[in-house]
């Protein structure tokens, strides 16, 4: 039995996880549950699961839960996650967190060599050279959940491979692929919110609207996978049936394909290196699908992807930056304080007064992640 110590359990990856953990109940078992402030949404799965330990966002909400639960262990803010994630108990910890907030737990998590199933890429953009040292120090293997890397991660067959022409990452264009540049003045966040393919939480939407989504998602790649930017490619592909492919050097191209259902890698990530039976997904119908389209993507009409390159290749501090800025100006488009132009808007700004800083430690990065948001919002007020 593997005890699960599950970050973000209330969002779109962490209910998804749960729906896993329930079909195979003889192999998973929940021992740590982290959550933000949704305790409406906590207390049912608190009640199914019984967590032996409960992590929440903050003082008020611990202060509000026990209102409702009497449970023995109810921990807070970044320190309670790393606690979640270091536990003796735990053999996984799935990171489903939001945000660079991730970070210290994931770190942490490696050092104690539990095994990592990673949704919160954030983590990996915003301190991809220290989570990747540490994971080779400590000779942990960091299972993919986002679509794309879970696919790579097939491709490859789990191995790290030097053979690699080009990893091709597919993206799905967002909720804006069919409108012009000219069109996105004055969209809502509604609009941005409604992706044509997936149900994922918000932020991670409006990235996907943005293209930012697969910029981080680029930077992500290079990480798990050690390939050169310049190895990496980015493709619209608006079914999101293939989830991404790897070309060899002798021209070969493995391609994953699946129904486009975060609980395929979610699984994959939990059960590697074995395969089990997922009957709460739908097998992929390709005579219904009928046809796949790919398009080249313009990183004109995509701006974020481009200066997410950009910051890639740069290195150091700058996704630090990109990834900090995005993150307050996403929150700040979500609660209505700015237009969705001013997202990428705000990234540029920030990336440009921004002086690299080569190989940031853990302590600079945050400084940098607090310092980018701040000026973000400093600018926007
Ligand atoms: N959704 C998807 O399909 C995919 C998501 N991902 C990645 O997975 C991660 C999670 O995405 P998603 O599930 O969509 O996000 P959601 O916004 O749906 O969920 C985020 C989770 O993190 C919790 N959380 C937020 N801030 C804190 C904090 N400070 N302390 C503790 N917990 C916190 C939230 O708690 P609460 O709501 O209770 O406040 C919630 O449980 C992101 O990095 C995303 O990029 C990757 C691929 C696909
Ligand atoms: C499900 C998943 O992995 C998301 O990251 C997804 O890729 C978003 O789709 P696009 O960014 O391609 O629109
Ligand atoms: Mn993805």
């Amino acid at each position: 039995m593997k005890q699960v110590s599950l970050l973000g359990a209330t969002g779109s990856i962490g209910v998804q996880t749960l729906d896993v953990l329930r079909l195979h109940p003889d192999q998973f078992s929940l021992y740590a549950m982290g959550f933000g402030r949704n305790i409406e949404k906590a207390l049912p799965l608190i009640r199914e699961f019984d967590p032996s330990m409960i992590v929440v966002q903050d003082e008020e909400t611990k202060r509000k839960l026990e209102k409702e639960v009497s449970h023995p262990q109810i921990l807070c803010g970044g320190e309670g996650l790393i606690e979640a994630s270091i536990a003796e108990p735990v053999d996984v910890v799935v990171n489903a967190v939001m945000g660079s907030i991730g970070l210290p737990a994931t770190l942490k998590a490696i050092q104690s060599k539990k095994q990592m199933a990673i949704a919160n890429k954030e983590t990996l953009v915003t301190a991809g050279h220290l989570v990747m040292e540490e994971a080779k120090k400590h000779n942990v293997n960091l299972l993919p959940v986002d679509s794309e890397h879970s696919a790579i991660f097939q491709a490859l067959n789990g191995e790290q491979r030097k053979d690699i022409n080009k990893l091709i990452i597919t993206a799905s264009g967002g909720s804006f692929r069919d409108q012009t540049r000219e069109e996105l003045v004055g969209v809502t966040v509604d609009d941005a919110l409604n992706h044509p393919n997936w149900k994922m939480g918000a932020k991670i939407t409006i990235d996907s609207a943005s293209m930012m989504n697969k910029g981080l998602e680029v930077i992500e790649a290079h990480w798990l996978f050690d390939v050169p930017y310049d190895q990496i490619h980015v493709i619209l592909h608006r079914e999101s049936v293939i989830h991404s492919m790897v070309e060899y050097v002798d021209r070969n191209v493995i391609a994953q394909l699946g129904t486009p259902d975060m609980k395929v890698p979610i699984q994959y990530a939990l059960t590697y290196p074995e395969r089990k039976e997922l009957p709460i997904t739908k097998s992929l119908n390709l005579e219904e699908i009928a046809t796949l389209n790919f398009q080249k993507m313009d990183l004109d009409r995509f701006p974020c992807l481009r200066m997410a390159f950009e910051a890639g290749k740069a290195g150091g501090s700058m996704p630090t930056v990109l990834n900090a800025a995005n993150e307050e100006a996403v929150q700040q488009f979500l609660e209505g304080k700015i237009s969705f132009l001013d997202i990428e808007k705000y990234i540029a700004q920030a990336l440009e007064k921004h002086d690299r800083i080569h190989n940031p430690d853990l302590s600079t990065i945050i400084s940098i992640d607090k310092e980018t948001r701040e000026r973000v919002r400093f600018q926007i007020n």
